[in-house]
């Protein structure tokens, strides 16, 4: 056996091979939405150049020129140029970009920062020509670029005459099939989309040499005005001009942090809570999305802000907001000046309140979940369907020491009018957030008792009948418990109004929710699943059970209380049950289709014998 080490093969060093074609593929037509982003992309490498070449020569030229004729494109900056050397490196080098030595300075001060917009271009061209002269070293001669979508390209110097002056242009002929984003019109039209804030002149010359103005600055809402009601004027045109909309009121906003600055429209119809708000975000001047969906909190839906923003972060497309730590401190603080809009407006302008609250009450409402003092300020203005109407729950919570709650809109719209006739507060908690906010009312105004609407509760506060009353009618009501109890419901006489009600069925979730497992019970035990249908059974009892109440002030409950056939007495329940049952509005189970379908036609059966009888 030896001892020697044992030896190692040689290690073969390797580098991974890139498949051009295929990179500049996926960056090209995978990573972008569209193909607009092209344009988007040149105007971002003028602006930077320019901003690199400032950083040397604060008066150096800044203008960046569009030349959309004979179907092609010439970009052209006055910016800092490239050197053969930078050629190689920035230009040719997919993912490597002059723009990130400094990391954090350099981030803040450029648009790009990936070494990959420039590929943006093959999108809509087989070849890019980029002609170049650096601002860096006077001596260097213009440097020309050829670089086609096979990834292959070439690099040749040019005699100095071929470009005099410092700065890139950049020349792309479209690809067979793209000739539409070459059209000096929508070359207009995109520059203007994207490029209304940048920083320097840029404008578009189309085939006649007529020059279009690009950049549009400062922003609207940065613009001096000779009074408040100018400002106000400006921007809702801009809103509708730009976002599509007449907005109903506007909100300035302002995150030093973060050098974010714009304004919150507020959109003149309710939309849905579910719907996320999409806002218009320019990065440094530059478009980024008219879609960001995560500069705001959730709750604020009811606007749409457009904002321009220096330091928040763009995701690799540059087509949405990279959602950072920076981001969720921004949202939280544009959240705060929606806020304080409110507050405002509930101090000082009751009435512009009154209108924004009429379209946009289920916001406020979203948001005060969440917000204590939102909520304690805005009580007074919120408004709640209760039985006293629509009112403030401050109001309402004044008038009744203990506020009922309903579980759904149709218990609410059943029940309401027979509990104020009765005297009970209750309020509707069937809509959206409006339960949740009744039921922190006894933190807010102390004393105040906030309690479910159950059916005990309803039946006890309806006027008892006189116990000769309830004698007389003991047979009918035991008819009635007949056909009511394999329904899991009770049988009482009452006096309510109004009086056009003849019965009243009491139903609350507890009930429902009986019934639900006695009809699987039921269904269990129809096919034959005796230990399903046991455990069902066991549970049975516990829950309460629905209440059908009859109102003795109704002249037909009064005359039907009279029966005595027995039979004619039980299809007269299943009517008013099953008119109880329509009146409640809730879907009905098959059983009490059935129900309902058996005493129409017994009625019906009935009346018709007896017109037959009489004919004779
Ligand atoms: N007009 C121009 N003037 C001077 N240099 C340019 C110009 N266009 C591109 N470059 C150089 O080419 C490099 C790569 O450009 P590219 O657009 O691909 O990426 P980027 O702008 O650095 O970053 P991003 O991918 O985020 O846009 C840049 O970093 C810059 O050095």
């Amino acid at each position: 056996m030896s001892d020697a080490a044992p030896t190692r093969a040689p290690l073969d060093d390797h580098t991974f091979q890139v498949d051009l074609r295929g990179l500049v593929d996926l960056l090209s037509h995978h990573l972008y939405s569209s193909p607009r982003v092209y344009l988007r992309e040149l105007l971002q490498n003028g602006v930077d150049a320019i901003t690199a070449r400032r950083k040397a020569d604060p008066a150096a030229p800044a203008a960046i020129r569009l030349t959309a004729a004979g179907g092609t494109l010439r970009v052209e900056d006055t910016g800092v140029g490239l050197t053969e050397a930078d050629v190689h490196r920035f230009l040719a080098t997919i993912g490597r970009s002059s723009k990130r030595g400094e990391l954090e300075s350099a981030r803040r001060d450029y648009l790009g920062q990936f070494g990959i917009g420039l590929l943006a271009c093959f999108v809509v061209a087989d070849e890019i020509t980029v002609v170049t002269r650096s601002a860096a070293d006077p001596d260097a001669a213009p440097v020309e670029w050829r670089a086609g979508a096979d990834g292959r390209y070439t690099v040749r110097t040019l005699p100095n005459d071929a470009r005099p002056e410092p700065g890139t242009t950049v020349l792309l002929a479209p690809r067979r099939g793209s000739e539409e984003w070459f059209a000096a019109d929508r070359v207009v039209a995109l520059a203007r989309d994207f490029g209304a804030l940048l920083p320097y002149d840029t404008a578009v010359v189309d085939d006649a040499g007529t020059v279009h103005p690009v950049t549009d600055t400062p922003a609207v809402w940065e613009r001096g005005y000779p009074n408040p009601d100018a400002r106000r004027a400006a921007l809702a045109h801009y809103c509708d001009n730009v976002l599509g909309f007449s907005p109903l009121d506007m909100i300035d906003l302002d995150v030093p942090l973060a050098g974010v600055r714009g304004t919150a429209f507020v959109l003149p119809s309710a939309v849905s809570p579910a719907m996320r708000g999409k806002h218009r975000v320019h990065l440094k001047g530059m478009l980024l999305t008219e879609s960001a969906d995560a500069l705001l909190p959730d709750w604020a839906f009811f606007v749409r802000c457009a904002v321009d923003t220096e330091a928040l972060r763009p995701t690799a497309s540059r087509e949405n907001l990279y959602d950072d730590e920076a981001l969720a401190a921004v949202r939280d603080a544009l959240g705060a000046a929606i806020r304080d809009w409110l507050t405002g407006l509930a101090a000082r302008d009751p009435e512009r309140l009154g209108r924004f609250l009429a379209v946009h009450h289920l916001g406020v409402k979203a948001m005060a979940r969440h917000d204590d003092d939102l909520l304690d300020l805005m009580l007074p203005w919120l408004p709640f369907e209760t039985t006293d109407g629509q009112v403030g729950l401050d109001e309402f919570a004044r008038r009744h020491r203990v506020v009922h709650l309903t579980d759904s809109v149709e218990e609410f719209r059943q029940i309401a009018p027979i509990a104020a006739a009765a005297g009970l507060g209750v309020v509707n908690g069937g809509y959206t957030y409006d339960a949740d906010l009744v039921r922190r009312l006894p933190d807010l105004r102390p004393g105040t008792v906030v309690d479910s609407l159950d059916p005990d509760t309803v039946t006890a506060h309806l006027d008892p009948v006189d116990p000769s009353v309830e004698l007389a009618a003991g047979s009918f009501l035991g008819h009635a418990r007949t056909v009511l109890d394999p329904l899991s419901c009770e049988a009482s006489l009452r006096a309510f109004h109004p009086v056009t009600v003849p019965a009243l069925l009491l139903d609350g979730r507890d009930e429902r929710g009986e019934r639900a497992r006695a009809q699987a019970e039921s269904e269990a035990s129809d096919a034959g699943d005796a230990l399903w249908a046991g455990i069902l059974g066991a549970l049975r009892g516990s829950a309460p059970r629905a209440r059908l109440v009859l109102n003795h002030l109704n002249p037909l409950v009064r005359r039907v209380l009279t029966v005595g056939d027995p039979a004619l007495a039980r299809t007269t329940v299943e009517g008013l049950y099953g008119q109880a049952l329509l009146l409640s509005r809730r879907p009905l189970t098959a059983a009490e289709s059935a129900l309902l379908n058996r005493s129409f036609l017994g009625l019906l059966e009935r009346a018709v014998h007896e017109t037959a009888n009489d004919d004779k």
